[in-house]
């Protein structure tokens, strides 16, 4: 691994929750996949949800069809979306808990809780060509669930650390998710991260050397809509790799 470098993932989610907001054609989400490619974005991601409130099933065939870099298509344990991704045959497949009535991702998967089942996914999408990334807690415990599911990958929730009320608790999140990178590079595993990062949490992630790639993706939609999707891109990995060989 190549400790001074960091990758992004561009999460284009909510460029589809403006189109849906009003049923129109525009924005594409798969513009603007291409336009994040083209500013520095090392990969796209793409939540398919049950609810179908963002991300629909023409966007992730067409990103498989148009992308340069590699789909991350994200979606729930359910027959339902393991039968869509053998069909796509994303790049990587993340695997995320869903709840209808959920605003956003509220936590990591319970692994260790749902082995079996677990396994049983990764084993279909490892055989359909994908690479199975688990969304879970920075917890010792669910990394070890998810070497036993036969995951390569983990992504380590970063949402507690985003939305930490005071320093002191931000400072005791961030030790957990650096404690755990530790633990699950040492167990063989990649290390990815996301959720709730943006400009002014994420320097202190990138200086974590074991995490390799970062999943972002409504800061970067927020703060598009004043920069332009291409310079917010072009930012965020300029302020990622300079935190990164700054820690190394
Ligand atoms: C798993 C995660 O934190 C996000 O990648 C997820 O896509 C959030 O869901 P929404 O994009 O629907 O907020
Ligand atoms: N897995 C995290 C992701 O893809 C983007 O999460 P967010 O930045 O939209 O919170």
């Amino acid at each position: 691994m190549n400790k001074t470098q960091i990758l992004l993932g561009v999460n284009i989610d909510h460029v589809a929750t403006l189109r849906q907001a009003r049923g129109t054609l525009y924005p594409e989400p798969v513009q603007a996949a291409l336009v994040a490619e083209q500013a520095g974005a090392d990969g796209i991601t793409a939540h398919l949800r049950e609810d179908r409130r963002h991300i629909q099933d023409r966007d992730i065939y067409l990103l498989k069809e148009m992308l340069h870099t590699r789909l991350n298509m994200e979606m729930a344990v359910t027959d339902e979306m393991v039968g869509i991704a053998v069909k796509v045959q994303p790049y990587a497949c993340c695997l995320v808990p869903e709840k209808r009535e959920e605003l956003t991702t509220e936590g990591g998967l319970d692994v260790a809780g749902n082995l079996h089942r677990l396994q049983w996914a990764c084993d279909k999408l490892a055989g359909a060509g994908a690479e199975v990334s688990l969304f879970i807690d920075p917890d010792e415990m669910q990394i070890d669930a998810a070497v036993k599911a036969g995951a390569p990958v983990v992504e380590l929730h970063t949402g507690c650390y985003a939305e930490a009320g005071n320093r002191l608790q931000q400072a005791e999140e961030l030790a957990r998710i650096r404690r755990a990178a530790v633990y699950a590079h040492s167990a063989g595993l990649q290390v990815n991260a996301g959720h709730g990062l943006n400009f002014y949490n994420v320097e202190a992630i990138c200086a974590i050397p074991e995490i390799v790639e970062l999943n972002i993706g409504h800061s970067i939609i927020a703060q598009a809509v004043f920069s332009g999707l291409a310079q917010t891109v072009k930012d965020l990995k300029q302020i990622m790799r300079n935190a990164r060989l700054q820690s190394v």
